[in-house]
């Protein structure tokens, strides 16, 4: 087995890391050339020692009263984060959501190419969609290597999402980027991530409340 190149990064520390990026991102356009934690920390209401403990995670160390070097900050995460790697997915479901994915031009920024996608129904399978082709479920074991995807993105409908996966790992996949409201728990085969806007959108209301 691969050794990692990091440690193991708590996931709330891996949750934060795209805002300092996205951070440093804008320093580095504005041409500044060195960031303090304090200066970051100010920018998105997290604490400074916060901040400094997350990057120490990725080795990365600012010099005493200069702060972080912006450029090597940014390659740092970048490289840490995976964004600017390609990494291959097949979308498993073309309904509004899986179409919407396909069609979001965003996704290739952070590293995710959108390769197919599979569909039961005959209607979808056969076409493309911005030119990604949909082929038949029972083409995925077939088709997922000379694709060259190790994720799949699971956008069916929840009552089919244990035995899409169950196809998903018998075909290979490694990873599993979950939008069902099927919560997954870790499982042995395949890493799950479980993603829902509606959650976000629980917890605004929430606090529309208690404002
Ligand atoms: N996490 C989120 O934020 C979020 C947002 C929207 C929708 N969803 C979820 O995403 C899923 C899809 O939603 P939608 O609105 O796109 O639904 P949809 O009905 O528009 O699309 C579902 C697609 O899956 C296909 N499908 C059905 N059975 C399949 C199977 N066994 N294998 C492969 N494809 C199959 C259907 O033919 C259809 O094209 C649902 O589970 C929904 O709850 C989650």
């Amino acid at each position: 087995m691969e050794t990692p190149r990091y440690p193991y990064v708590p996931e709330p520390a891996i949750r934060r890391l795209p805002w300092y990026l996205a951070c440093v991102q804008r320093l580095r356009a504005q041409g500044v050339e060195y960031v303090s934690s304090t200066a970051i920390s100010q920018q998105l209401n997290v604490d400074a020692s916060q901040i400094a403990k997350d990057l120490s995670y990725l080795n990365i160390k600012g010099k005493t009263r200069i702060g972080y070097e912006v450029a090597q900050l940014e390659q740092g995460l970048n490289d840490f984060l995976g964004f600017h790697k390609c990494h291959n997915a097949v979308m498993m479901g073309v309904g509004s959501l899986g179409k919407a994915l396909i069609m979001d031009s965003g996704l290739s920024r952070y590293g995710l190419d959108i390769v197919a996608g599979f569909d039961v129904n005959p209607e979808l399978i056969g076409t493309e969609i911005a030119g990604t082709p949909v082929y038949d479920i029972s083409e995925l074991a077939a088709r997922r290597e000379s694709l060259g995807a190790e994720i799949a993105v699971l956008a069916v409908p929840v009552e089919y999402a244990a035995e899409v996966t169950e196809l998903c790992v018998a075909a290979g996949i490694k990873a599993l980027w979950n939008f069902t409201p099927f919560h997954f728990k870790t499982s042995p085969e395949i890493t799950i991530e479980n993603t829902s806007i509606y959650a976000h959108l629980a917890v605004m209301y929430n606090r529309m409340e208690q404002r």
